[in-house]
């Protein structure tokens, strides 16, 4: 049994711990937040629930990183989320300073975390944690590919009536509207599903993908939790358990897709190391001058993240 560390006890964070806690596989959960009555309070909340749904997984709420010594995992929710009219490279002032601050101060406390990062914008931001903890690339990935691929699929068995379980789908490319779902590596219990919607409305339902995020800070004021909190799970989940599941994850390319010293989301294996095997898919010319667009996007932003002083 393991520790796991949330960095941030806000929306995203509190459901990270909130879903792991019930997946029982942890030992600890230590919960920090700068607001630390705040992590108190949401630890206390979800450990008071054990009773009632039956885990075992301690939860412990600080706002000093004593407390997260010797983590195994460490999920980094930690900054400011964004309001309607904004973007997620808006955030990035104000989270490449939070980030690099967080990852230095985790890192004075544990040796050789995996570290999974949320925080937005999530390539340029896992790209700071990276740069912060000194680790390897295999031990600091980011979440956005399972969140972005299960809106895909949610959208997909909405127009087709069936289960979001029987959808397989990949994705490619940056967190930001020039994701690249692809159609072709999508099918529904292993039928093309090419072969089951006409192309204008698949086409119609990639596009409400690529906006996913917008659509919810729209409806909610603020951005999605309960979703991007389970993903984040779901990836502790298949390290801490080894299962070597092949999530689409933010891992840093060193010449994989063309692309060199740029975190992007690509197909990975996640086990007991982290990043146990980068997979790099055979794309047509389409696919592939639409992921060179989308990791031009991220590159701006990463330009304006290594012009700051963090
Ligand atoms: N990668 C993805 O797919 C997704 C990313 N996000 C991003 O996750 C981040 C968190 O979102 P929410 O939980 O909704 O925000 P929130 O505002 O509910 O929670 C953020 C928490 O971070 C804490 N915090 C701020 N500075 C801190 C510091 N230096 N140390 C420790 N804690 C600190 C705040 O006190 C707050 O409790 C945002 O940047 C958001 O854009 C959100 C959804 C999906
Ligand atoms: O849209 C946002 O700002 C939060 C996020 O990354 C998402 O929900 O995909």
């Amino acid at each position: 049994m393991s520790k796991v560390t949330v960095v941030g006890a806000g929306n995203v964070g509190a459901t990270v711990a909130n879903v792991l806690a019930h997946n029982d596989l942890v030992r600890e959960i230590v919960i920090l937040d700068i607001k630390g009555d705040l992590a108190k309070g949401k630890a206390l909340d979800t450990y008071q629930q054990a009773g009632v749904d039956n885990f075992s997984t301690r939860l412990v709420g600080s706002d000093d990183y004593a407390a997260t010594a010797d983590s195994d995992i460490v999920v980094i929710t930690a900054g400011i989320p964004r309001k309607p009219g904004m973007s997620r490279d808006d955030l990035i002032s104000t989270n490449a300073k939070i980030v690099t601050m967080v990852t230095r101060s985790i890192m004075e406390h544990s040796k050789n975390p995996i570290i999974i990062v949320v925080s937005n914008p999530l390539d340029v931001m896992t790209y700071a944690a990276y740069k912060a903890s000194g680790l390897p690339k295999s031990r600091v990935f980011g979440m956005a590919g399972i969140l972005d691929t299960a809106r895909f699929r949610s959208f997909l068995a909405e127009a087709l009536d069936v289960s979001p379980k029987d959808i397989q789908a990949m994705l490619l490319g940056g967190h930001g509207d020039t994701m690249v779902p692809l159609p072709r590596y999508t099918s529904v219990s292993g039928i093309p599903v090419t072969e089951l919607i006409d192309a204008d409305k698949l086409e119609a339902i990639v596009d409400r993908t690529k906006k996913g995020g917008g659509e919810l800070v729209a409806l909610m004021g603020t951005s999605a939790w309960y979703a991007p909190g389970a993903a984040a799970a779901q990836m502790v989940a298949s390290i801490l358990r080894d299962e070597r599941r092949i999530f689409p994850c933010c891992a840093l390319l060193e010449g994989e897709y063309g692309q060199d010293g740029l975190f992007l989301g690509v197909p990975v294996k996640l086990g007991t190391n982290g990043i146990e095997q980068l997979l790099e898919l055979q794309l047509n010319d389409e696919e592939m001058a639409l992921l060179n667009d989308s990791a031009d996007a991220v590159r701006e932003v990463l330009d304006v993240y290594k012009a700051m002083d963090v």
